[in-house]
């Protein structure tokens, strides 16, 4: 069994490498090799490396810089897995990619369902909206996990910003009127893992009976300045010394920013739980673990 991994050095890549390397014999190349940015290339590619599974969390993942870079980020997020997903199709080769809460507008306060109207307010919920939208088109065989808020102790994300922040400044100022599930790399890889027979034909059954979009994140919600104060707890209940006396909970106004965010990004897990009888941690402890690990490298 071949799969191929890309954005391996990502977040949801990075944690999904061992886990996968345990059961399969996995080619993950980097940007460099298997460029997102160059659709055109990718059916060669393919070609050459013949996976029997394709595994695609390698996205343009900078929600503020793509209203800037619009083109570029369709051609990673839409043109590429629609390129993947027309070369997997007739050769029926599952397809696993990511799709996120930013495909929504945000109303309401009812948690969205895989099957909710979208309407994204950014041009990356847009650029992730059409890859999701090309996959089902090419009529590959696929899982999309749409997820949320994703971190991890290393990468880029909302935890590391905490942390450095919370270590210069006295004062933090948060908004608090976006409702999610911050959710842990490790959550989302050890689900993937789960979901997949990876002998036999039953992988092909697997897709074939419950492909589609699944939502994917911890249990539980809360708001960035919630996420950003349990943070803040957690490392000062391991003995870590922040300078931080004072997080201020903001309106979303009141945090200036290019992309648009959704207020409501919650999403509905009752399908994960039916389908694949998976029942993700809960943000805090998920969280928990996280700090543990992150704790550990410094
Ligand atoms: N991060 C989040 O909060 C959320 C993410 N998602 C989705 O989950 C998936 C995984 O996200 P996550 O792991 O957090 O993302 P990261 O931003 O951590 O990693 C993205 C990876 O994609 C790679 N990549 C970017 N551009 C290209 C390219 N042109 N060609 C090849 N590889 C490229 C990056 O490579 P390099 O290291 O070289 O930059 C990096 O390894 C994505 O589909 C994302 O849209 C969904 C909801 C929330
Ligand atoms: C650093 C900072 C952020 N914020 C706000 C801005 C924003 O509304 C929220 C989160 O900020 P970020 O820019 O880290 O988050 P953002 O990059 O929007 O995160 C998103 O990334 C993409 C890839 C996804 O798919 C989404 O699920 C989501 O995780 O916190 C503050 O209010 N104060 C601060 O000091
Ligand atoms: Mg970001």
């Amino acid at each position: 069994m071949r799969v191929l991994l890309t954005g391996s050095a990502g977040q949801v890549g990075r944690a999904l490498l061992p886990l996968l390397r345990e059961r399969a014999d996995v080619i993950s190349p980097l940007r460099d090799q298997f460029d997102l940015s160059r659709p055109d290339e990718l059916a060669g590619k393919l070609e050459s490396i013949k996976p029997d599974l394709i595994v695609n969390p390698a996205a343009y993942t900078a929600v503020d810089r793509a209203e800037d870079e619009r083109e570029l980020a369709f051609r990673i997020n839409a043109e590429a897995p629609r390129a993947i997903a027309q070369w997997a199709a007739p050769r029926g080769v599952p397809l696993i990619h990511f799709s996120t809460d930013y495909v929504f507008d945000g109303s309401g306060d009812r948690p969205w369902r895989e099957d909710s109207t979208p309407g994204p307010l950014s041009v990356y919920g847009q650029s992730k909206l059409a890859g999701d939208l090309a996959i089902a088109e090419a009529g590959a065989l696929h899982v999309i996990a749409r997820t949320s808020w994703v971190y991890a102790a290393s990468g880029a994300n909302f935890l590391k910003t905490i942390v450095r922040l919370a270590g210069e400044r006295e004062q933090l100022r948060i908004v608090a009127d976006q409702i999610g599930a911050p959710t842990t790399a490790s959550t989302i890889s050890q689900a993937i893992v789960a979901m997949l027979p990876l002998g036999g034909d039953g992988l092909r059954k697997t897709f074939e009976q419950r492909g589609g979009v699944v939502n994917l994140v911890c249990a539980g919600e809360t708001s960035w300045h919630g996420f950003a104060t349990a943070i803040v707890v957690g490392l000062q209940s391991r003995g870590v010394k922040l300078a931080v006396k004072e997080i201020v909970p903001i309106r979303s106004d009141e945090f200036p920013v290019k992309a648009k965010r959704p207020s409501n990004s919650r999403l509905d897990l009752t399908l994960l739980r039916e389908r694949f009888g998976i029942a993700p941690p809960d943000w805090q402890q998920a969280l928990d673990r996280e700090l543990d690990i992150f704790q550990a490298t410094i």
